[in-house]
């Protein structure tokens, strides 16, 4: 992509409205723009690095087993009355009536339309066991929402159902979903730790929250140290394996780590002092199990291997896309801007044109340009006459993991200059070896 030809409008200043550094960040990148209260677009380069996010999530989810489609935002009040969880959100569920006049909701969540698509085609056990997702936009009207997309009203979510037999059935449900969750939050550059959590109007009695500690987090968390160490469950991970998978769960739950809801002081002081984390943290993702809580009260039933009618045992898990990006940054920026995990970041490698309209540097970074995206890479082409510490400004704040420098005295003597966004490392190369290192 040509910066002379792209839309990401930098700003210069700090907007005053920014309480952290990710928001700060997002809006001086030009990633979001806000729209109303808690409402924003995702412009060009914000709109990179969520799809990048929700790549690694759909691939982790499918790993898992589980089934995408697509449910609608828009949801009939009739499904939530028989469910009866048409008050629980109280005020933050967005009531509206069609040209009929007719009571629908912005969906906060969909376990009641996915049981409603369930229930109109699944009948037998044979048929189970079943997780379909989806990532799609919630609306929930947060009294206070804040920190950006951090706590925004619209998000988008990956929201996953399980349908099984059995409660033991829907556990193992739940450990797939658990073992996807560590595997796509490392995916993503971070540490997220599982702690017990509260149900609230999701419900059920068994829940996960997936924390990653940031001072900036809303949660306060308190945890035995030895998380950081845990390996991650590797890409070939049997997740047929019902004893494989609850071993994960086990060693991960086996050391305390919980929220200030679920806190107990007693259990967590009998870790040794040097053991104990307490830190803030961001809510990344939050699992649950709730067995028959919808499946009864909307007739959700397969008939079972005894020929008898049995309702499905349920689970639900979330994942928040637009909370992670502002997460990420929280977990990986200096005071020069974002530094993006290469996971994830919008672009692989920004060309930085030091001088436009000399001939060597425009043939040279024409050439670099042409060549890592012909080797499949994402490149930010800086071809703008911005001055030369303005471009390198700009390239450190956006985060792009390699900048590649062409200035007319390297490129005299066929020569560019990498830079590590990251470590800050510099090295002069061939334009040869240059393409070689980044393809
Ligand atoms: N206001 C919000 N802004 C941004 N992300 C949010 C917001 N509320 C929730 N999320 C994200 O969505 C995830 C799941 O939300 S939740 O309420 O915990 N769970 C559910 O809604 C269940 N139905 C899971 S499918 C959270 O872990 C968080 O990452």
């Amino acid at each position: 992509m040509r910066l002379s030809r792209y839309f990401m409008p930098i700003l210069k200043e700090n907007p005053k409205e920014a309480e952290i550094v990710s928001h700060r960040l997002m809006l001086r990148t030009g990633m979001i723009r806000q729209q109303s209260q808690g409402i924003y677009s995702w412009l060009p380069l914000g709109k990179r690095v969520l799809d990048k996010v929700n790549a690694i999530i759909r691939e982790e989810q499918n790993r898992a087993g589980a089934i995408e489609l697509s449910m609608p935002t828009l949801q009939s009040a009739e499904l939530w009355q028989e469910s009866g969880r048409y008050e629980d959100y109280g005020k933050e569920m967005l009531r509206i009536r069609d040209r009929q006049d007719r009571p629908m909701l912005y969906g906060p969540t969909n376990e009641e339309m996915i049981t409603d698509i369930f229930r109109s085609s699944v009948k037998s056990y044979k048929s189970l066991p079943l997780n379909l997702y989806h990532i799609q936009l919630k609306f929930r009207d947060e009294i206070r929402p804040r920190f950006g997309t951090m706590r925004s009203r619209e998000f988008l979510m990956k929201d996953a159902y399980s349908f099984d037999l059995t409660q033991a059935d829907a556990i193992h449900s739940y450990n797939k979903m658990f073992v996807a969750y560590l595997r796509t939050f490392d995916r993503l550059g971070l540490r997220a730790i599982p702690m017990r959590a509260d149900t609230g109007p999701i419900g059920g009695n068994h829940s996960h929250e997936f924390i990653i500690l940031a001072d900036t987090g809303e949660s306060e968390v308190y945890c035995h140290k030895s998380f950081v160490d845990f390996d991650i469950p590797a890409a070939d991970t049997d997740f047929d394996s019902v004893d494989g998978l609850q071993s994960v769960f086990d060693k991960w739950t086996s050391v305390y780590a919980a929220t200030s809801e679920m806190h107990d002081e007693a259990a967590f002081g009998t870790i040794p002092e040097g053991d104990r984390l307490s830190a803030r943290g961001i809510e990344v993702g939050h699992i649950f199990y709730f067995g028959t809580k919808y499946s009864e009260p909307m007739g959700a039933k397969v008939q079972g291997p005894d020929g008898k009618e049995h309702l499905v045992h349920m689970g639900s898990y979330g994942i928040g896309p637009t909370r992670l990006v502002p997460a990420i940054i929280e977990a990986s920026h200096d005071e020069n801007g974002i530094i993006w995990p290469a996971s994830v970041a919008p672009f692989d490698a920004v060309v930085i044109n030091m001088k436009p309209g000399d001939e060597a540097c425009d043939t040279t970074c024409d050439r670099l340009y042409v060549a890592l995206q012909n080797a499949g890479k994402d490149v930010l082409y800086d071809d703008t006459d911005d001055r030369a510490g303005t471009k390198f400004a700009t390239a450190d704040l956006i985060g792009v993991p390699v900048q590649v420098i062409a200035g007319p005295r390297a490129v005299a003597a066929g020569e560019v200059e990498l830079k590590d966004r990251k470590t800050g490392a510099r090295e002069t190369l061939t334009i040869e070896a240059a393409i070689n290192k980044l393809t």
